[in-house]
């Protein structure tokens, strides 16, 4: 006769259940234990179904060591013991909400219950009033781990920068804290863990520590919660509660929802909590496919009805937004003194000097130091964004970190299936705030200044001579009668550069168009004119 032990996660009723089903099947239950409470829902009821199952005495015994601990504890371990005992639970392939929309993804309150555990909202949403912080910028000193392409001040000023872009948080304390080496369990020597634990504790105003790193263990976050007596963030989980503020669109939303997973998978240790990251991993996915699939039908309209179109990218507060808005004068693309103010992908329209209408595409920005799952999350409308004929990457000039942002960008860039050949102009912004690079450094930049409105015409020029090129346009010159339907034809093609009526005979205008190569044969075999390039 085999001994059967039960464990029930969710109620009481249904563990008697188990009992009598286990008294049919003459198993002797010589342990049953009700572990937790939990809502039920459909992932939840087939793990528990599965997790009543015999387990044998020497695992009995090990486990009830366990178990006499907290309920929590005897949780995981008896999750973890029956693992291999456990037939793999099985989610059935289709549901009811499978059909489930946007909204009702986002707003599941059984995920709220996970979320809320990993506390990815608090901040985000102020709950809880006010927060003062600590930032700590750990900085390796010396040794292999040290990084020779900043310093420790200019990361710890852009993690108070992150930190403080969010609502009702502000920076009480901040400071470089000096490291051997990076990877210790606790982060920091024990020593200066004492000392900032006691400035931490003495100070009434500090309810949180950001440690910028870009993400850490649960076990760290956990152990130095403990020793703190707060709450620990690390720079993931700044930037997902920026994200979650910021984000407006349902796309922006679905993708900062898909953004935060992999940090609470990473702080989850329940089989069924996992189960649910997975399941709403899936849901995301495919609510995002969707919303991609009406994407794609956009760009292709898009690509028919030939609006060249420009993607702005850069790093974060690099002045993106400004910049369009000084080109195209859009009020809607308003800049903001804050990180990851744009998260989602906006199109600004203009006409380019010679008069081709054109679309400038706002994109999020980039930074260093979080992990690619987070900027994997805006790749889809990274990559829409790219699918672009020409981009324009903007920098701040004015930033010490001129370079290792440059290349932050770049490499992200490099991640995305940049189709070859995109020209891809620079813009040195910010330029009214000084400049920190030489001018060889900037050769191949145009150096501008978006607020000022300052450079602008020159750059502008770039791009105009680029996306001619890249869309095989080039500008002609012809001499035509005055209000011929000549001129009519060519204002409808693409609009004319330049219509100036002859001083000494008013019977002729002189034009400059812009043609493709198509246009210029359909004129010049309409009107049997020619044109000079
Ligand atoms: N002095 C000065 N400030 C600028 C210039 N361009 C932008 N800024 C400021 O820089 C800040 C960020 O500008 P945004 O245009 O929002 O930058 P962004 O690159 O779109 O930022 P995100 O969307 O957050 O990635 C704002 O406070 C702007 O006013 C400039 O040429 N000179
Ligand atoms: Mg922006």
């Amino acid at each position: 006769m085999a001994l059967l032990k039960i464990f029930r996660l969710n109620t009481q009723a249904c563990l008697r259940d188990d009992l009598v089903k286990a008294s049919n099947h003459k198993y002797t239950v010589s342990r049953s234990i009700f572990c937790s409470s939990h809502e039920s829902s459909r992932e939840h009821k087939v793990l528990h179904q599965s997790l009543a199952t015999v387990v044998n005495n020497t695992r009995w015994n090990k486990l009830r060591n366990d178990i006499s601990r907290t309920h929590t504890r005897s949780f995981v371990t008896s999750t973890v013991l029956f693992r291999k005992k456990v037939s793999r639970v099985k989610i059935p392939e289709k549901s009811a909400d499978d059909n489930l929309s946007e909204d009702e993804i986002l707003n599941d309150p059984q995920f709220e219950s996970l979320r809320n555990q990993s506390r990815l909202q608090a901040l985000a949403t102020g709950v809880g009033g006010q927060v003062g912080v600590m930032v700590l910028q750990p900085w390796v000193k010396w040794g292999p781990q040290k990084r020779t392409d900043t310093s420790g001040q200019l990361m710890l000023q852009e993690a108070v920068a992150l930190v403080s872009t969010l609502p009702l948080v502000s920076v009480v304390t901040q400071e470089v804290v000096s490291l051997q080496s990076l990877g210790k369990r606790m982060v920091f020597g024990s020593g200066t863990l004492e000392r900032l634990v006691n400035e931490a504790r003495a100070n009434k105003s500090i309810s949180c520590i950001f440690i910028s790193l870009d993400i850490m263990k649960r076990s760290q976050i956990e152990e130095l919660e403990a020793a703190f007596g707060m709450r620990i963030m690390d720079r993931y989980s700044v930037v997902l509660s920026i994200f979650h503020q910021h984000a407006r669109t349902k796309e922006a939303r679905l993708q900062v929802a898909l953004a935060e997973l992999p940090y609470i998978k990473k702080r989850v240790t329940y089989e069924r909590d996992k189960l649910m990251v997975a399941e709403r991993e899936k849901r995301l996915k495919a609510a995002l496919t969707k919303l991609a699939g009406i994407r794609a039908h956009v760009r292709a309209n898009r690509a028919k009805s030939s609006l060249p179109t420009i993607a702005v990218v850069g790093y974060t507060n690099a002045g993106k937004t400004s910049l369009i808005r000084a080109i195209t004068q859009d009020s809607r693309a308003e800049g903001r003194n804050q990180l990851f103010a744009t998260l989602d992908v906006t199109a600004h329209g203009c006409r380019l000097p010679c008069g081709v209408e054109v679309a400038f595409i706002d994109t999020v920005g980039f930074i260093q130091d979080i992990p690619t799952d987070l900027v994997a999350s805006f790749k889809a409308t990274l990559e829409d964004a790219i699918f672009s004929d020409v981009v324009v990457h903007v920098r701040d000039v004015s930033h010490p970190d001129y370079e290792l942002q440059g290349a932050t960008v770049s490499s992200t860039l490099g991640s995305l299936p940049l189709p070859s050949g995109t020209p891809v102009i620079t813009a040195a912004n910010k330029m009214d705030l000084g400049i920190t690079r030489s001018p060889e450094q900037l050769a191949d930049a145009y150096v501008v200044s978006a607020t000022r409105e300052e450079g602008i015409e020159d750059l502008l020029m770039a791009i105009q001579n680029e996306v001619l090129k890249v869309t095989g346009r080039k500008l002609w010159k012809f001499t035509l009668s005055t209000g011929s339907d000549q001129i009519q034809w060519l204002r409808g093609a693409t609009g004319l550069v330049q219509e100036e009526i002859d001083e000494a005979n008013p019977q002729i205008t002189h034009v400059v168009a812009v043609l493709t190569d198509q246009e210029l044969a359909a004129f010049t075999k309409n009107f049997e004119v020619k044109g000079k390039k």
